[in-house]
């Protein structure tokens, strides 16, 4: 992987740059649709790329291993072919979904055993098997495997949680050294700084990513119920210390104005399951606020979806028809509004990055700070 840092804006901390992989370039700062079990849910993966075309999307090794497994993507010769996907795709290395989602997991330091949430079978995720696992997988930036510090927690806790996913961190690049590239083309391991809220614990946690030396580095621990004050402080505090040459990736984060702010603090990597989780709730996002479409007042309202005509279906529906189309449970509702969403994240950040080329992000920022911040 090559990082091109094009521009860095004098006023804030927000960059402009340009990630090169063996699927193609990723322009930062950028946004990566969630495509947890091998489909951003309820899109065409030609939709996507005619309508929304982002560089990247997520795949989650948690998911994937649980269903369809690895041996199933090995056949398929990785799950770039697997999913007809030619572009880059990151994985989550499972350290999150076994917190979130597993019923009963245990936490030791061998590794997480974690109780199936499809079929109740148990399994061990190890530092080692998960970058097997991702090897396995074949995406382009794959996930140290790290323990998201839960929130809220005691600072000993956090101590001790940093300094296992440290540890861990070093068993995954020692076992990844000895597992070649399965498909014939690279992939770039990604380490994750944790600490919690606890602005030493980061600093210390930041210091001990960065000289892993690695092409690109995660912020994890974060966007998991702190506020969002919180959230900007941890991202100040680490991005003053993370190599300025080599792409942030925040993980999990955020609404559009989490993802403004964060840009502004020097981060070039966002991926949220919130456009997509939002849209099939109908909560739709504008650059004027956000819209939830089942309100009864859009059932006369037959102005588009929205003006600025971010993909296809801001224009060719009515606020009147698909808030119809979520009454009447229609799944083509969920695909709109899924649609409308990506397309506005990936409009969003893609403006950030025009305004950081032109010298004017701050003031641009600002406005849309404000302008966002309303319910419709
Ligand atoms: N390997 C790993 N390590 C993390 O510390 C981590 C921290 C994360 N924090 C989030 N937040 C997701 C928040 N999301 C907001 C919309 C509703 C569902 C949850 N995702 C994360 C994923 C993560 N993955």
């Amino acid at each position: 992987m090559k990082f091109e840092l094009l521009h860095t804006d004098p006023a804030t901390q927000a960059r402009a740059g340009k990630i090169t992989t063996d699927h193609g370039v990723i322009e930062t700062p950028i946004f990566m649709p969630v495509g947890t079990v091998a489909s951003v849910k309820g899109v065409h993966q030609r939709e996507l790329k005619e309508e929304i075309n982002p560089d990247i999307i997520l795949g989650n090794t948690y998911h994937l291993y649980l269903r369809p497994q690895t041996q199933i993507l090995e056949k398929a010769g990785g799950l770039h072919k697997f999913m007809n996907w030619d572009r880059n795709i990151l994985t989550d290395s499972g350290g999150y979904q076994v917190y979130s989602l597993s019923s009963n997991r245990k936490i030791k330091e061998e590794g997480v055993k974690f109780k199936s949430h499809i079929d109740g079978s148990y399994h061990v995720f190890t530092p080692e098997n998960v970058m097997e696992i991702q090897r396995t997988i074949g995406a382009d930036i794959i996930m140290a495997f790290d323990e998201c510090t839960p929130y809220p927690c005691d600072y000993r806790y956090a101590q001790r949680s940093m300094h296992m996913t440290h540890r861990w961190l070093d068993r995954c690049i020692n076992h990844l050294d000895k597992l070649p590239y399965k498909y014939g083309y690279e992939q770039t391991f990604f380490p994750i700084v944790q600490g919690s809220t606890y602005k030493d614990l980061r600093q210390q946690s930041a210091e001990y990513i960065a000289n892993a030396g690695a092409q690109g580095n995660a912020i994890g621990g974060l966007s998991v119920g702190e506020p969002a004050e919180e959230m900007y402080a941890m991202t100040e505090v680490v991005t003053a210390i993370l190599p300025k040459d080599k792409p942030r990736y925040l993980m999990g984060v955020g609404t559009p104005i989490n993802i403004l702010e964060n840009i502004a603090l020097g981060i070039d990597m966002f991926d949220c399951v919130m456009p997509t989780r939002n849209a099939r709730n109908g909560m739709l996002f504008t650059a004027h606020g956000t819209i939830n479409i089942k309100n009864k007042k859009w059932e006369d309202d037959f102005s588009p979806i929205d003006e600025m005509a971010h993909t296809f279906v801001d224009t060719e529906y009515s606020k009147a028809y698909l808030r119809h189309l979520f009454a009447a449970n229609e799944y083509l509702g969920k695909q709109i509004a899924t649609i409308h969403n990506l397309g506005f994240y990936m409009w969003l950040v893609r403006e950030a990055r025009k305004h950081i080329l032109a010298g004017d992000f701050r003031a641009w920022k600002e406005m849309m700070v404000k302008q966002m911040d309303k319910r419709l």
